[in-house]
């Protein structure tokens, strides 16, 4: 929702920036919409599996490359064994956009090739434990984009799951950037705030998040 008052940017840590109301509501539309399509295949929308059996209350697909815990491949084994759809090249020019805005640098994007892109959705129920992106052989930054229902995004450090952690409040059509020192802190969703997204995005209910992310994996 177009806040009355807008919410100002923060930076949690350095090299961590918070940019509200980064997308447009059309922006958010179109990927939505293209969130939709990617989410029926080749590699559907899951629940992943975790290696001592449990499945994550999140479901995911990729694009680029296929990550389940602990490893990215270019096939689904542990869905249909199907090869996950592309990294279109207009997201990965979005990616480098992003950390041009959100590093207020002209120059921050350049070498910035995200070849994955991890799309979460939740809903009312759906969390995320404090946990590192860290199956990635690359320091680049993590871009993430959020669409539909508020959440609570726990950013912390880079030592443990536990304090100092900082809340923040990620609403349709923010932007978070974790690059640098940050690159790899703890960071988790504790809730999500049924009710609060925009119907405008085309998304009733729940919410989606985007993250972008250089794997440094070759074929
Ligand atoms: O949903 C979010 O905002 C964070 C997602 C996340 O941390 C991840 O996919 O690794
Ligand atoms: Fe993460």
């Amino acid at each position: 929702m177009d806040a009355l008052i807008p919410v100002p940017r923060t930076s949690p840590a350095p090299g961590a920036v918070h940019v509200p109301g980064w997308l447009t509501v059309g922006e958010q539309r179109e990927l939505v919409d293209c969130c939709r399509a990617w989410a029926t295949g080749p590699v559907p929308l899951r629940h992943t599996r975790l290696p001592r059996g449990g499945v994550m209350s999140v479901r995911t697909v990729c694009l680029g490359w296929h990550w389940q815990p602990y490893r990215y491949t270019r096939t689904a084994e542990d869905v249909n064994g199907s090869q996950v759809a592309p990294m279109p090249g207009w997201l990965a020019g979005l990616g480098r956009r992003a950390l041009v805005d959100a590093y207020e640098d002209t120059t921050a994007g350049e070498g910035y090739v995200p070849d994955t892109a991890l799309i979460n959705f939740y809903d009312d129920q759906a969390r995320m434990g404090m946990h590192q992106d860290k199956d990635e052989r690359s320091a680049a930054p993590v871009v993430s984009l959020s669409i539909g229902d508020s959440c609570v995004f726990r950013f912390g450090n880079t030592e443990n799951r536990g304090q100092p952690y900082t809340d923040v409040e990620l609403a349709s059509g923010d932007l978070f950037v974790f690059g640098g020192s940050s690159r790899f802190a703890y960071h988790g969703v504790p809730r999500v705030r049924p009710g609060t997204g925009d119907p405008r995005t085309g998304l009733r209910a729940g919410r989606l998040n985007l993250t972008l992310r250089m794997t440094g994996l070759t074929d």
